[in-house]
């Protein structure tokens, strides 16, 4: 049973190499989507990683086509502020594909569009944030939804 952490185009080696050591610890696999905002050898991305990264299952993609046409038939849903349902509401299966944006504007307006159905948010109980640091939001979700696949 495990679920799959998809990041687009991530920016911030700290988050990455964050949800890298998250990823293992819930026995998640992570997908990574270029470009990325730094190298992969980064040492703020191992640093955060610590020594995990080899044992962490992670499949690269060289763009955003790339990605959609390796999992046309992934059983996806798309994490965005502007969601409209909530993320607990997720109908969480063994092998889904939970998909984040990138740290500055997250989700292309396109990815939105396409998938309004089926994009959720955590919700934010004060008007003066607009979204959650993307490590903080990858483990709130990640372990709501390993309640509901074991
Ligand atoms: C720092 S946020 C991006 C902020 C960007 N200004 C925006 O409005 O989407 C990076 C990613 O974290 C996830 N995220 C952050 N806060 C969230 C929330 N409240 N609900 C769902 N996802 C969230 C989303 O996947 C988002 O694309």
């Amino acid at each position: 049973m495990a679920l799959n952490i998809v990041l687009i185009e991530p920016e911030i080696p700290n988050n990455t190499g964050n949800i890298g050591r998250l990823a293992l610890a819930s026995g998640s696999i992570l997908h990574l989507v270029k470009p990325f905002g730094f190298k992969i050898d980064d040492t703020r991305l191992k640093r955060a990683g610590l020594d995990y990264w080899q044992h962490l299952q992670v499949v690269y993609y060289e763009n955003i086509n790339h990605f959609f046409e390796q999992n046309k038939d992934a059983n996806m849903v798309f994490l965005s502020s502007h969601g409209s349902q909530n993320h607990w509401d997720i109908p969480f299966k063994d092998n889904m594909f939970l998909v984040f944006g990138k740290e500055s504007v997250g989700l292309s307006k396109s990815i939105i569009t396409a998938n309004s159905n089926k994009l959720y948010k955590i919700p934010l109980y004060s008007q003066h944030v607009r979204s959650l640091n993307l490590a903080n939001a990858v483990s709130i979700v990640i372990y709501e939804g390993l309640k509901h696949i074991n």
